[in-house]
């Protein structure tokens, strides 16, 4: 797939089923995260990844994270069931540090970049992923129990597989409206 192609046609895919990427896709997939562009090389994020088993332990981290925010029956069964829905899901970490010239926001934005940027190399694989946030982004509690640092955010969770369904590309998009000149 030509670059320009990848770029003009992503597009996520929210069903996923097995197989997950393999070894050397995922290999490829974190070699684009690393890729991206990044103030002063903090390498300001983290992968944390669940696949197999690992998908249970998130989702009792999940789970366990709803009940300590007090989360009724459906909202902690919905927590349970989401790392369900891939193969493979990637938390993507905002690792944020000190520093004179690189405020939080570019560290965020730069782990938000790996997000994308695996996305994208998903998309040029074949496979297919989404990201995702939702409240569990933002509860420390989870934060916690993935051992993040005070001033670390999760900024996605990248959901990734096969794509359940040959989805048809969604139309080009315009970006007359969002653009202006001076
Ligand atoms: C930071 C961020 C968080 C998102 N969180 C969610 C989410 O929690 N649930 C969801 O369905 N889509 C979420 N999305 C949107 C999807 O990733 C996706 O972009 C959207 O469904 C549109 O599909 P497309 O990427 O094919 O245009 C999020 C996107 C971003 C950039």
């Amino acid at each position: 797939m030509e670059a320009i192609e990848l770029l003009l046609t992503r597009q996520s895919c929210p069903r996923l089923v097995a197989p997950a990427p393999d070894e050397a896709q995922l290999k490829q997939i974190l070699g684009a995260a690393v890729r991206v562009p990044d103030h002063a090389g903090l390498t300001p994020w983290e992968f944390i990844i669940a696949e197999g088993d690992g998908l249970t332990r998130l989702a009792e981290h999940f789970v366990q994270a709803m009940e300590k925010d007090g989360g009724d029956e459906a909202v902690v069964a919905k927590a349970a069931n989401m790392p369900m829905r891939a193969p493979m899901v990637v938390t993507v970490v905002a690792k944020v540090t000190e520093h004179p010239k690189v405020p939080a926001l570019e560290q965020h934005i730069a782990a938000g970049c790996a997000c994308m940027a695996m996305q994208q190399a998903a998309f040029a694989l074949g496979l297919g992923g989404i990201w995702r946030t939702g409240p569990l982004a933002f509860n420390r509690h989870l934060h916690q129990a993935l051992g993040l640092g005070e001033q670390d955010q999760i900024v996605g969770f990248l959901y990734l597989g096969t794509p359940a369904v040959k989805a048809p590309i969604k139309p080009q998009k315009s970006a007359d409206s969002a653009v202006r000149y001076l």
